[in-house]
């Protein structure tokens, strides 16, 4: 029995049944897939993503295989080789492949019917740490924005409904039930940020803002909800400059929203985040094209930006040869 828990899993309704519960083992997703199975019987199944290049990958999927036995659930198992490629940063690279491991999951065919939701143990610890590792990266609003409780991902509904529970308080919950959980022992190393924020900051946290988890998560809300209406006027602007970009449209808005639409442009039509000192020198390129000579061709991203004409463009496959002006 734990109140926090019951409360956050009695408040959750997905959005689709049957329902996915993403599977890692441990104590959080333990104890998530417990509670769904018991809330809805017949209509949860168990994801587990196999990362095969982990030695203790076959023992993860054996335990998980037990522990679905034990509560009646359907286990699907997907193998991922998320090896990252350069620039890449190996915890996107795994994240990435989650991701697409889940929508290839919910593309096979389950016992229990057609998956369009998945449920994840994200908990508020883990929130406090996105927070403060998005900090630590003097992150904008996306990056403060956190995890949402509710998205769509790889076309599936992701679901966070313990973002507001502190972990302890999931295991308390898991204690109460006679089923056993993984402790990856890669979650004590502390050469990982996130670890060590875990470790030192959290402890150190509590001592100095014992509500710190409830007020993080309000500033969370509060910075999503600025993101979201950025997102909202980034869409229309996209709208009225074009896509590609007219520079003089562009030209025509005040520098932050050309930013705003610029990030939004490049992460919509390209998939692609340009760094803060990328976004400010397109954007003194943009303020200096007044002539038809005007040369723009700058590195963004994993690409270029390029002036084209009346046009900027963003290619990463070679230069066009019609790439002058
Ligand atoms: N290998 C995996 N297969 C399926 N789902 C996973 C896997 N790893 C993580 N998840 C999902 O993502 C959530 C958050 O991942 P994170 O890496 O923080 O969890 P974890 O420490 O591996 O395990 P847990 O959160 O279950 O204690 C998990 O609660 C689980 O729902």
């Amino acid at each position: 029995m734990n109140e926090a828990f019951e409360r956050a899993m009695a408040a959750f309704e997905p959005a689709h049944l049957p329902l996915a519960v993403g599977f890692s083992g441990g104590a959080d997703s333990t104890a998530l897939l417990a509670a769904c199975a018991s809330a809805w019987p017949g209509r949860v199944v168990a994801f587990h993503v196999h990362h095969g290049l982990q030695a203790a990958a076959d023992d993860f999927e054996r335990h998980c295989a037990a522990v679905c036995e034990r509560l009646g659930v359907p286990l699907v198992v997907h193998r991922v080789d998320a090896r990252h490629a350069q620039g890449d940063s190996p915890e996107d690279a795994a994240r990435r492949a989650r991701y697409e491991a889940f929508a290839a999951m919910a593309r096979t065919d389950t016992t229990a019917g057609a998956i369009k939701s998945i449920v994840l143990g994200h908990h508020a610890d883990d929130q406090v740490e996105t927070l403060l590792l998005a900090l630590s990266r003097g992150a904008g609003l996306p990056g403060l924005a956190a995890m949402p409780a509710h998205a769509q991902r790889n076309g599936l509904d992701v679901h966070r409904p313990l973002l507001a529970v502190p972990g302890a308080d999931i295991r308390a919950w898991l204690k109460g039930l006679d089923l056993p959980w993984i402790e990856d022992p890669t979650n004590e190393d502390e050469r990982y940020t996130r670890n060590r924020i875990r470790a030192v900051l959290l402890p150190a946290l509590a001592r100095t803002f014992p509500q710190f988890r409830a007020t993080f998560a309000r500033s969370i809300g509060h910075a999503a909800q600025a993101q979201e209406l950025l997102g909202e006027l980034a869409a229309q602007d996209l709208a009225v400059v074009g896509n590609p970009p007219r520079i003089a449209a562009l030209q025509a808005l005040s520098r932050a929203r050309q930013a705003n639409v610029l990030r939004h442009w490049l992460m919509q039509a390209h998939g692609c985040a340009p760094s803060a000192a990328q976004l400010d020198q397109l954007l003194d390129q943009v303020r200096a094209c007044t002539t038809r000579g005007h040369r723009i061709h700058l590195k963004v991203a994993n690409g270029f930006a390029q002036r084209r004409g009346d046009l900027l463009h963003w290619y990463n496959s070679g230069p066009s040869p019609k790439a002058s002006r």
